[in-house]
């Protein structure tokens, strides 16, 4: 359906990153609501179509990350070593690349693609041998153990929320596991790659200091206020780290989420309004007759 007959629309919250990536539609639906967004200039669209596609890309949410320890550096904030893997090569160059960019195994291999369904089967690999079994592009990054708890922080607008998850546990070497990580990471999910051994001890959750100090430089790099930050705490150094940045996620577990998107809507259309009216008071307004 074309937009424009059913507006006008003061704001559009959307969650296209699946449909951009399945894509097979021309004109795609993005290209129409971003076309409908620039002739529309005070419809606000939630989140910018730009920002939000460069997530799709886990080169570039990765490249993003890797800069959080510099900005970050007082709250002790970092993600895993990685390297990007472009295109299928010889084992050789996979292997020396991995060794040059300092890399410890295990290795976990993502896809490029950040999202939609093919976007989380991945692979944890063990040996320098077993890189033949990846399948570029994608994402080697080191694994940091962690005691199997994800901290999945769920940002809408000015709040976030955290929510425990179970996660992969520590494994001794062998040969590559294949998962999905929702078979992982879901709220319901139960799996032999989550669980633990009972004499694992407890780590403390991320402080909310430094999670608040992450959300708010998130929220600066990313320009977006709809999104999701995975967490881990290192079980050797206690290190919070970063190991992934998801679009507008399901903020299963969130019971204020609604009311939070609500007040998330209502502030950006005060600004918007407020924006209006000084720009109009600046430039007299519009001339007269029109
Ligand atoms: N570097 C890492 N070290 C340790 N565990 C990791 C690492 N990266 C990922 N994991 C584990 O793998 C799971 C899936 O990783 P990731 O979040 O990147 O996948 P995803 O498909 O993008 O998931 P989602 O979209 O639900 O966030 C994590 O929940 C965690 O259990
Ligand atoms: O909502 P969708 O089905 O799109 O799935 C998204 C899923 O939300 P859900 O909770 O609603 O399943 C998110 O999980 P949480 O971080 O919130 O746990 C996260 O995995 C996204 O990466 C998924 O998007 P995809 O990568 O598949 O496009
Ligand atoms: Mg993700």
């Amino acid at each position: 359906q074309p937009l424009a007959p059913q507006g006008p629309f003061d704001a559009i919250v959307h969650k296209l990153s699946d449909v951009i990536v399945e894509a097979d539609e021309i004109p795609p639906l993005s290209f129409t609501l971003q076309t409908y967004v620039s002739t529309h200039p005070s419809t606000v669209l939630l989140d910018p179509l730009p920002a939000m596609t460069r997530l799709l890309d886990r080169f570039a949410s990765y490249r993003i990350m890797s800069k959080l320890h510099n900005s970050l550096r007082d709250w002790r904030i970092c993600s895993p070593p990685y390297l990007e893997v472009h295109r299928a090569s010889d084992l050789p160059s996979i292997q020396q690349a991995v060794m040059a960019q300092g890399l410890s195994f295990p290795l976990i291999c993502k896809t490029r693609v950040a999202h939609g369904s093919l976007s989380h089967e991945m692979s944890l690999i063990f040996s320098a041998g077993s890189l033949a079994d990846i399948h570029p592009p994608c994402v080697l990054q080191s694994f940091v153990n962690h005691g199997a708890v994800l901290h999945k922080v769920f940002v809408v607008g000015d709040k976030h929320f955290c929510v425990e998850r179970p996660s992969l546990k520590n494994f001794p070497s062998r040969k590559t596991i294949f998962f999905n990580s929702h078979q992982v990471s879901k709220p319901e999910s139960s799996s032999d790659l989550t669980a633990l051994d009972e004499q694992m001890p407890c780590l403390p959750p991320p402080s909310s200091q430094a999670v608040d100090a992450l959300v708010r430089e998130l929220r600066v790099q990313l320009g977006m206020a709809l999104f999701g930050v995975d967490v881990i705490i290192n079980i050797h150094t206690h290190t919070l780290t970063v190991i992934d940045i998801n679009i507008f996620p399901g903020y299963e577990g969130v019971p204020q989420f609604f009311s939070s998107l609500l007040n998330h809507i209502e502030s950006v259309l005060d600004k918007q309004t407020s924006t209006t009216s000084s720009l109009k008071t600046t430039t007299g307004g519009p001339p007269a007759g029109l």
